[in-house]
Parts: structure tokens; C-alpha cells; sequence
């Protein structure tokens, strides 16, 4: 943690080249509570969860546990009937399009009105007063499909869902909150895959989705899973939602949005670490600490009656460790008639074929775009760096001429974000490291910073590669070439998101040819102008395999450790040489004195 304190050292970008980005980072009251509240339970609410008992922060806990006795439920209370959203009785789209501006204002209202609240909570909402959802010609369907670049295979697909206000009418039943609360943030149209995904597991229906980096999937799983819950059930045995994810930091911004969504509703609860499970609905966890805890018998998943795994690719990949804890997860959620989804950005036929096999027949396929396609938002530069000095080089140039902050740097070990850092701190940004061997404290911290704009370049390996949505990265750069297309995919989706157009620089030298094809190609899918000899420079298919799980020997980048290094290597050889020489000068010296012996054998013979 004492690199992190070095860090509040003064800026050195050019306020003229970065002057808009510099005024997201000056100090926003309204951004900082939102920030503070990701860990400080505000007013009448309290939340646990399986993560935040290492998210949280000493400052969270005490506070939690002041405002509320039994530690473990969300309280928020409804909105009044006069600030509801939804009051009118016929709410169709057609409406909802004329109404937006009164709509926003009134629902910023229901916002701020919630956050002052702190009664108990409310009944269920009555849904019935919506008019259902008029049917959808196929005609219609595949033209929205074509219109969003949407492929959709399984029989009987339910219909697309074109705006977030249609979420509320039957047959799909959305809690009024839940849509109240997208409407806070103003997100009225769904995104293609919220708009095939979330009527699809509404209607019980097996999801396998894969869509850009950025396209909203959390709430793609999220949205439906309280629906298909529809109210909390505080006398259920066990969980009755799961998501799945493989890293902590991911987990915990799922729980985010998930927090996010319930505000204002029931008491919806969230399990927290080593609470029973009994009474709760819903837990996001990676997979690791799921084992650990069906281990202990600290958890009941037999209850489960929507089971998703996010960045599922990554979960479902026989190359990875998390196969065999996937399985026993799965094996512990017993119940027959959950819905299983997967979701991610990057998906295999081998992946598809392996999550189908847990899922009832048919599910329903959603691709967005490509199975391995960049985000179209983020403008991707494929830069030739001579060797690894040159890529610090590079780095500093970019640093020099005017980056885009905050920005996020990708190195191939925990090892190079150390040396990156060191070589790259001097240059008096605020810069930090983040990988998997700091403890979970560390990481929350670094994190949080880098989210409030404390931070301005973070350091990480593919820790953060997967999931994470950094609100406003300008650039992404891939110090070090990604080990597969999966994983350039997911880095560069770092930036570019929910719309937001951002910069993805990847450096490469002679030594990263072999890698560079399959990277070009999809740099080129998505619009990047990428030279043709670039395209050219395949591998076969053996051998991108081992390179996938190869990663390459580098030349350290921090110049003083490389000194070191090379300091160390020469005493080492020079002490080795010498031992050479002592044991050369040995040999010689016994069998002088064998020679000796001998002679004075002979000597004895002869007498
Ligand atoms: N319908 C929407 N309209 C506008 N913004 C949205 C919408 N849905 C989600 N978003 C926003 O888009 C951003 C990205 O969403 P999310 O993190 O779910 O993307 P993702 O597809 O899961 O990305 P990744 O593949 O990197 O995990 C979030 O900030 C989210 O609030």
C-alpha cells in the first residue's frame, strides 16, 4: 500500500488539450455521495452482501450496523402514489415516448424524494392497471433483429422489448420500481440484447447471450431476475437468485446495480458472507468463494430459481481452473426448473456447447454484432514499438502529447505493473497498480479511487480486463499485447461504453508478430484501418493455442530494476566462472597428486 500514498502528487496534463476531461475529476458533491453510498449505506437503507464484507470498508460496517438492527435487509420505502411514475393506467409506449421530458423530471423528483424517505417498506405493487403488451408480428421481430444487428436462434422466441416503459405491462410484469429507477438514469431504450434478453428469461426461457463490451448486460440478467422473483420471500430455505462472476470486483459492481434497481421497492434481500442464506433472495459471488461457502455448508442453493453466469465464457472455459467449481455449483442448485443464462462478450462454439449442456433444451441464442467482435465505439490503433523500452517510450509520448484520462494500462504479469509503475511514476501523474495479489482492501481501495478520479492511470493486469465499467475511460492502452483475441476484446471494451466513444492503443514489437493477426482482424471488423501485412501474419491453429497460454519472456521495463537485474546476473555468472575455475584447478591439483601417488608407487616397486 505505500506505492498508493506516492500517488497524490501533483498533474502535469495540459489543461488546454485536457481541460473537459480535468472538469469531470473537480470535486462533484453529487458524484462523491453516490460513490460514498457504494459502501456507506445511506438513510433507512441497509444492504449486505456476499462481497461487502471486504468491499466494505471500515467506514461501512459501523454505519451499517447502527442503522439497522438485523443487519441484512434493504428498507427502502415506495414512492408516494403522487410521485409514481407509472400512476396512469394505460402506459404504452406510444405514451411513454410523448411524456419523456415530464416523465425525467418527475422521476428525478421520485428520486430525491426516495432519498429523503425512511419509513417501512410498502406492499406489493399492483401490476394488473397495465394494459398487456400487444403481440408482435414476425415481420416486426426481424426487423428489429436486422435493425440491431441481432441474431436470435430457439423456437418461439418472445417478442423484443423496444422501451423501458413496456417493462411494467403484462405478460412481462417488471416490478414499477425497478423501472422507476431506469428512469432515474435515464434509460428509457433498451440495448439489443436488454431487448431480446429480458423478455426471454421473463418467460423462463434458457439464455446464452453475447453482445459488445459496454452494451449493458448487468442489467440484461438483472432487470428480469426481479421480475421472475417478484417479491421478496423472506421465508425461503436458501438463495433464489444467483450470478456468478469470476472476479470480486465485478461481483461487487453487479451487487451495485442490483442495489441500484431495488431501491424503492420491497425488502429485498442480499446474502452476505458467512450469514446463513435462509430468507435471502438474491447473491453475487465468484466462484471460488461459492465453493468455499457450499464447503462450509454456509450456503443453500437448492432454492435457486435463477442461476446466471456473467463473463460466462471465462466460467464455462475447460482451459480455465473454474470448470470444476462451476460444477459443483451447479450441482448444488438442484432446483429442475431454474433458469440458467450466460452471459459475456466473447463466446466460443466449444463455450456455447459446454454451458447448453446444463441448460433445458432450446434456450434461447443471442448474438449481438459477432461471437469475438470490438466494440464499434472504440477507435483501436495498432502501434509498432521496436523492442520493450520502446513501448516506455511510447507510453511517455502518449503522456507527454495529451492522453485522455482516466486511463487504463494493461501489462501480461503481476510483475510488470510493478515495473511499469516504477518506471512511469516520476512523471507526476496520479498513477497506481492494482492485480490479484493485494489483499481485497488494497484492491477496493485502488478501485474506488480510480472511480472517483483520484487516480488517473491505473496499472493492472487481466484482473480488470473482464465486466468492469470505469465511468468515462478516455484510453485503454495495451502495454503489453493481449495472449488471446478473447482477452483483447474484453481490454479495449474498457472504453467506449454505453455509447461514450473511446481510444484503445496496442503495442506491439518484432517478438509479438505470432500474436498480431487475429488482433488486426478484429480491429479491422470493427473499422480500425489496419494495414494488410498485419492480416498477413498468421499462425496455424496448433500454435495459437500454445500461445495462448504462453506468456512470453519479456526485457524488464523499469530501468533501475533492469540494472539491478543485470547487476545481480553478472555477479552471478562471474562467482559462477570462478567456481568453474576453483573446481577446474582442483581436478588439476588431484590429478597431479594421483600422478604422484602413481610415481611414487612405481618408486616403491622398483625398490
Ligand atoms: N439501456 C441503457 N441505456 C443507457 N445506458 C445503459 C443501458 N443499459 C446499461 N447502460 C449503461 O451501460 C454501461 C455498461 O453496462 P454493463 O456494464 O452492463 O455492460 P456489459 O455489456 O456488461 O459490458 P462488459 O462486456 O464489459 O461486461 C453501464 O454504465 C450501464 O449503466
Amino acid at each position: 500500500m505505500d506505492s498508493f500514498r506516492s500517488l497524490s502528487v501533483g498533474l502535469s496534463f495540459d489543461k488546454s488539450v485536457h481541460g473537459d476531461d480535468m472538469k469531470r475529476f473537480l470535486p462533484n458533491k453529487k458524484a462523491s455521495a453516490s460513490m460514498t453510498s457504494l459502501s456507506a449505506p445511506r438513510d433507512g437503507v441497509a444492504f449486505d452482501t456476499i462481497q461487502n464484507h471486504h468491499a466494505g470498508t471500515s467506514a461501512s460496517a459501523p454505519q451499517h450496523q447502527s442503522s439497522s438492527k438485523s443487519v441484512s435487509a434493504i428498507a427502502v420505502p415506495a414512492l408516494p402514489s403522487s410521485l409514481q411514475l407509472f400512476k396512469k393506467s394505460n402506459f404504452g409506449d406510444d405514451a411513454a415516448d410523448s411524456d419523456a421530458e415530464e416523465d425525467s423530471k418527475a422521476t428525478r423528483d421520485a428520486a430525491d424524494s426516495v432519498e429523503q424517505q425512511n419509513g417501512p417498506a410498502n406492499a406489493p405493487t399492483t401490476l394488473s392497471r397495465h394494459t398487456p403488451i400487444k403481440e408482435m408480428s414476425r415481420k416486426h421481430m426481424i426487423n428489429i433483429w436486422r435493425k440491431h444487428a441481432l441474431t436470435v436462434k430457439g423456437s418461439d422466441i418472445p417478442a423484443p422489448v423496444e422501451h423501458f416503459s413496456s417493462l411494467v405491462r403484462p405478460p412481462l410484469n417488471v416490478p414499477e420500481h425497478v423501472v422507476n429507477n431506469l428512469f432515474t438514469r435515464a434509460h428509457r431504450v433498451p440495448t439489443p440484447v436488454q431487448m431480446q434478453a429480458i423478455p426471454a428469461l421473463i418467460r423462463r426461457r434458457d439464455v446464452l447471450a453475447c453482445a459488445p463490451t459496454g452494451s449493458g448486460k448487468t442489467l440484461a440478467f438483472l432487470i428480469p431476475m426481479f421480475a421472475l422473483l417478484k417479491q421478496p420471500d423472506p421465508t425461503s430455505v436458501g438463495v433464489r437468485a444467483l450470478v456468478i462472476s469470476p472476479t470480486m470486483e465485478l461481483a461487487v459492481q453487479i451487487e451495485r446495480e442490483a442495489f441500484f434497481l431495488l431501491k424503492g421497492g420491497n425488502r429485498w434481500k442480499l446474502v452476505q458472507h458467512g450469514q446463513s442464506t435462509k430468507g435471502k433472495d438474491i447473491c453475487v459471488s465468484t466462484p471460488g468463494r461459492l465453493a468455499s461457502l457450499i464447503k462450509q455448508k454456509l450456503i443453500d442453493l437448492s432454492m435457486v430459481e435463477i442461476l446466471v453466469f456473467d463473463e460466462g465464457d471465462k466460467l464455462w472455459d475447460d482451459r480455465t481452473d473454474f470448470l470444476p467449481v462451476v460444477d459443483t455449483i451447479i450441482a448444488a442448485c438442484s432446483n429442475p426448473n431454474k433458469v440458467v443464462a450466460l452471459f459475456t462478450a466473447t463466446m466460443s462454439e466449444r463455450v456455447e456447447a459446454n454451458a447448453m449442456s446444463v441448460m433445458h433444451p432450446d434456450p434461447v441464442r443471442i448474438i449481438v454484432q459477432g461471437r469475438t467482435s470490438a466494440n464499434k465505439d472504440v477507435e483501436q490503433r495498432l502501434v509498432f514499438c521496436t523492442n520493450e523500452l520502446g513501448k516506455v517510450v511510447a507510453v511517455r509520448n502518449f503522456i507527454r502529447e495529451g492522453i485522455r484520462p482516466p486511463v487504463l494500462i494493461f501489462v501480461q504479469s503481476i510483475e510488470r505493473t510493478k515495473e511499469l509503475f516504477d518506471e512511469i511514476k516520476c512523471h507526476g501523474l496520479h498513477v497506481a497498480l492494482i492485480h490479484s495479489r493485494m489483499t481485497s482492501d488494497e484492491r477496493d481501495e485502488v478501485v474506488l479511487n480510480f472511480r472517483l478520479g483520484k487516480i488517473w492511470v491505473l496499472i493492472t493486469t487481466e484482473l480488470l480486463s473482464r465486466g468492469i465499467d470505469f465511468k468515462g475511460i478516455g484510453t485503454v492502452i495495451n502495454f503489453d499485447i493481449p495472449l488471446t483475441p478473447e482477452s483483447y476484446v474484453h481490454r479495449v471494451g474498457r472504453t467506449g461504453r454505453a455509447g461514450k466513444k473511446g481510444l484503445a492503443v496496442t503495442f506491439f514489437t518484432t517478438d509479438d508478430y505470432e500474436r498480431l493477426a487475429p488482433i488486426a482482424k478484429i480491429a479491422k471488423e470493427s473499422g480500425a484501418p489496419i494495414e494488410d501485412w498485419m492480416l498477413e501474419l498468421k499462425v496455424n491453429k496448433k500454435r495459437e493455442r500454445e500461445l495462448s497460454s504462453k506468456t512470453p519472456l519479456r526485457m524488464i521495463v523499469n530501468t533501475e530494476k533492469r540494472i539491478m537485474v543485470g547487476l545481480q546476473r553478472t555477479d552471478r555468472r562471474l562467482r559462477a566462472a570462478e567456481r568453474e575455475k576453483e573446481a577446474e584447478k582442483g581436478k588439476k591439483g588431484s590429478k597431479k597428486r594421483n600422478r604422484d601417488d602413481d610415481d611414487n608407487d612405481e618408486d616403491n616397486e622398483d625398490e
